[in-house]
């Protein structure tokens, strides 16, 4: 019978990378201790007797604590040790001459970097793959490409249905492990069964508290996603508790004035920050990289809009930090097609941490999701939109595991299960400059209330182990648009606005003015 594993938490030894003084067999003891629930014995250089020695006495330890032990790659020392299992590379021992030479139930996993490996690996009857490099590592020299968190999905989409177990691996340190679990979710809602670590664990001086943290991250992960896959069955959103909530939202900017950090192109700086005031909150502009950490400690929510890329280290760092506080992050790719440079800019933002909310307009998410059906112009669309708007916010929702704001004459928002379209707004947004960055800046300001709720309402989160960020921000999504589009529509009625000169200022006097009454009173909103 072969054993079923629990994969949350992989070891994968690295006697190199041990802190001088630290003993390996003490400190793989330690990593038990902290809740390892796997160790694969991965000896590169070692020669036959000194692998089996090591190899055995782990084995040993494993037992203690009842935890499975793999070999990696070499199938004589996994018989001589009576391993549980074996991991195989590429380019190690054919899968199939495997299986013929270990006992039958030996586990048996493969390192996969692409769609075709996870495929191979299937028709193979593997029990486990090891995808990646998902992140950059300096522990093994790489000879295929990073996947990146965003990449991981598709192949985990592979495995739907077969029983196959998948663990994540390269870079995946405490630090980062939430962001991991949550962005390799595919769009099926298959997530990892767990993440193999090297360096986080082996290179510590105290690998039972760095294993500690991992394990529980992982734990508490798992059970969260089964939660979400549950909501997302029974979620119903009616429109007026949606219009209510929102109202809230602006009471709690108005109350609390958060500070919404804004790392904002040079044309929209000081329109943006005029409107985070009008609504009632603290903006601040700052880019530097050595400013990012202490801002995320008092900010309300962050908004990274590309217009200018001028700071990338800055835009990386500060939505890093952002999650670690599980704060509100906001992305607003501006002309996201235009240049190859953008393209990878927002690839890399959007593998280094975990958006919030995506808002654009049709080019632009367009070429987020690759999708050929709407050309972009610079920063500006052309063509006449998506022909099903509802499918594309939803799926691309589902995809990079946030809200998206499609924005346009109709605003379409979606967090992968419930689609709401928004008819607000008046033309002369769309002849003024930066209409669409201070849409960010506003939903921004509205997902710093719905995280101030959420504090409010759980000021000792006991969620915050699993939590990428606090509060709705489906909720923040929708409290903004709604924000900018009626205060357009009320001040492009005002008889002293005779154009866009005089719209400017009036749209700032309306968000001023905007209350919860006239917020719900006046919103278009259909919950699809
Ligand atoms: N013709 C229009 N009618 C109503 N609202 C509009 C119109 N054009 C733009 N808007 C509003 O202006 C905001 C910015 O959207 P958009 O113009 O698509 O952004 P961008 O400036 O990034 O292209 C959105 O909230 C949208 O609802
Ligand atoms: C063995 C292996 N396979 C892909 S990346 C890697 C090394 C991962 O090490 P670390 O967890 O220290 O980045």
């Amino acid at each position: 019978m072969r054993r079923e594993i629990d994969f949350s938490l992989y070891l994968v030894t690295g006697r190199e990378l041990l802190p001088p003084g630290k003993d390996y067999f003490e400190s793989i003891q330690e990593s038990l201790e902290g809740g390892v629930t796997v160790v694969q014995v991965r000896e590169k250089t070692a020669d036959t007797a000194e692998f089996l020695d090591i190899a055995l006495k782990t084995k040993e330890l494993c037992q203690k604590y009842d935890v499975p032990l793999i070999i990696n790659d070499r199938l004589d020392i996994a018989l001589a040790v009576k391993a549980d299992g074996v991991h195989l590379g590429q380019t190690d021992m054919p899968v199939s001459v495997a299986r013929q030479l270990l006992p039958a139930g030996t586990i048996i996993g493969v390192s996969c970097n692409n769609a075709d490996h996870v495929k191979n690996a299937i028709s193979e009857g593997v029990d486990y793959v090891g995808i990646g490099a998902v992140w950059g590592t300096a522990t093994k020299k790489l000879t295929s490409p990073i996947i990146g968190v965003r990449g991981v999905g598709a192949l985990l989409r592979e495995l739907d249905n077969t029983g196959l177990k998948a663990v994540a691996i390269g870079g995946i340190k405490g630090a980062n492990a939430l962001r991991t679990l949550h962005g390799t979710v595919s769009t099926t809602g298959h997530g990892l069964d767990g993440v193999a670590v090297v360096s986080d664990i082996a290179g510590s001086t105290k690998p039972r508290d760095a294993a500690r943290t991992l394990r529980d991250t992982v734990s508490a992960f798992k059970e969260q996603l089964q939660n979400e896959l549950q909501a997302s069955i029974n979620v119903s959103y009616a429109k007026k508790d949606v219009l209510t909530s929102v109202s809230k939202l602006l009471n709690n900017v108005k109350a609390y004035k958060p500070l919404i950090h804004q790392i904002t192109n040079n044309v929209v700086t000081t329109q943006s920050a005029n409107a985070t005031l009008a609504l009632g909150a603290s903006p601040i502009m700052a880019t530097a990289p050595e400013e990012m950490k202490d801002l995320s400690r008092v900010l309300g929510a962050l908004l990274v809009n590309f217009g200018t890329i001028t700071s990338k280290e800055g835009m990386l760092l500060a939505g890093q930090f952002a999650n670690e506080e599980k704060k509100p992050l906001v992305f607003d790719p501006v002309g996201v097609g235009a240049t190859d440079f953008r393209r990878t800019t927002a690839a890399q933002l959007l593998n280094t941490w975990q958006a919030s909310v995506i808002k654009g307009n049709a080019g632009e998410l367009a070429a987020l999701a690759d999708s050929k059906e709407v050309q972009a112009k610079g920063v500006d669309t052309s063509g006449t939109g998506f022909s099903d708007p509802a499918s594309f916010v939803k799926s691309l929702a589902r995809k990079e595991r946030c809200i998206i704001v499609l924005t346009g004459s109709t605003d379409w928002i979606s967090d992968g299960n419930v689609v709401i379209r928004l008819d607000n707004g008046h033309p002369m947004l769309g002849d003024i400059t930066g209409s669409g960055c201070m849409l960010g800046t506003c939903i921004a300001t509205f997902c710093a209330g719905a995280y101030l709720k959420a504090v409010e309402d759980e000021p000792i989160s006991e969620r915050s182990l699993s939590t990428i960020v606090r509060g709705d921000m489906l909720l923040g999504a929708v409290g903004g648009v709604l924000a900018l589009t009626i205060a357009s529509e009320i001040a492009a009625q005002r008889v002293d606005v005779r154009g866009t000169g005089t719209f400017f200022p009036a749209l700032i006097d309306e968000l001023y003015h905007l209350t919860p009454d006239k917020l719900t009173q006046l919103a278009k909103i259909q919950i699809l």
